[in-house]
């Protein structure tokens, strides 16, 4: 059966003050209830254009330990890259629903539009993220499938691969700071998730108005099982990180690309480096729209705890496992 988009949901509620129950979470997530409203600590905004890879190094450990997450700026990424990458992704959302089926995934797999169908544990009823989303692979070459790559706007190829090249030296700089934060070679962290293979996957998350964003949520809480998530937003707000079991408003900050350190981090570096617990609010009026870049190491490739980082006095905390053994766990609630 076909699933219902968001965002024909939205187009038929947006004079209406109430949203169809399945999208109701319940209170304990409901953002009207959970969410604080200041923070008595700082979300981290990183300047990343330090040519001192040392200093640099030890202020991104400090926010990778301290919440798993943080922004970035002056990383060279020309604005009008990120514009193009923006545009062409909004005028792709912004067809009609019947063309953008011509992208939708096929059984199995991830790539394609759609909408997420949570998984909740069993017995539990299923409730919808206000969202609809749109996944490719971008690197390397010979992941990607262009069939899921919108042919419309004719720009967004070009746009997504200057982006892509573009964030493949962000990723790389960060990866080396990161490294050196945990005492190796600038190379290890990297190398411990693929090195050159480390597959890029871009998604586009569709977020429409929403007349009760107090009771709803677009992506619901959940830490990434990537490696580093690299994302630009649009400039409408609505990311959310949890810290001590608080949720807390990531600011709009313009021009930063926003960080998030994933599951196969916190593994590699056993613990020291956190991967964030976030999720996602809506607006009332405006639709947000943001492109995360997922960071993956490749389905065949063992991920573990980096022997170097690991000894009688600090043993292993995580099992050594295919990065494609995790994301079935993680996808299907399983232990890990
Ligand atoms: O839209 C965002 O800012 C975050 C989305 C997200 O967490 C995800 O797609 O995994
Ligand atoms: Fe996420």
């Amino acid at each position: 059966m076909e699933t219902a988009r968001v965002q024909s949901v939205a187009s038929t509620c947006t004079s209406k003050e109430d949203i169809p129950s399945d999208f109701i979470r319940p209170e304990n997530e409901q953002p009207g209830i959970t969410t604080v409203g200041s923070t008595d600590f700082e979300i981290p905004v990183i300047e990343i254009n330090d040519s001192d890879e040392e200093r640099l190094a030890k202020v991104i450990a400090k926010a990778s330990s301290e919440i798993g997450f943080f922004q970035v700026t002056n990383h060279g990424i020309p604005r009008d890259v990120i514009d193009n990458l923006q545009r062409a992704g909004k005028e792709f959302f912004e067809l009609p629903v019947q063309e953008k089926e011509e992208y939708s995934k096929l059984p199995g797999s991830l790539e394609g539009y759609g909408t997420a169908l949570q998984k909740e544990s069993e017995g539990k009823e299923n409730i919808k993220g206000w969202v609809d989303h749109l996944f490719h692979r971008v690197w390397p070459p010979h992941v990607i499938n262009h069939r899921f790559w919108p042919k419309n706007p004719q720009s967004y190829r070009e746009a997504t691969e200057e982006y892509t090249k573009q964030l493949r030296g962000v990723a790389d700089k960060l990866f080396r700071c990161m490294s050196i934060g945990l005492g190796l070679e600038a190379n290890e962290l990297k190398d411990g998730a693929g090195g050159e293979n480390l597959e890029y996957m871009m998604k586009i998350n569709y977020y429409p108005p929403c007349p009760r964003p107090d009771l709803a949520l677009g992506v619901p809480a959940h830490t990434d099982m990537s490696t580093l998530t690299l994302l630009v937003p649009n400039e409408v707000p609505g990311l959310q990180i949890c810290k001590d079991g608080s949720w807390y408003n990531v600011d709009y900050v313009p021009d930063a690309i926003v960080v998030h350190i994933g599951d196969q981090i916190e593994i590699m570096s056993n613990g020291k480096y956190k991967a964030v617990l976030h999720r996602t609010t809506v607006d009332k009026h405006r639709t947000r729209i943001s492109w995360p870049v997922f960071l993956e190491p490749p389905a065949d490739f063992t991920v573990g705890p980096i022997p170097k980082l690991i000894n009688d006095e600090n043993p292993a905390k995580y099992k050594s496992k295919k990065y494609r053994d995790y994301a079935y766990c993680k996808l299907n609630k399983l232990p890990q």
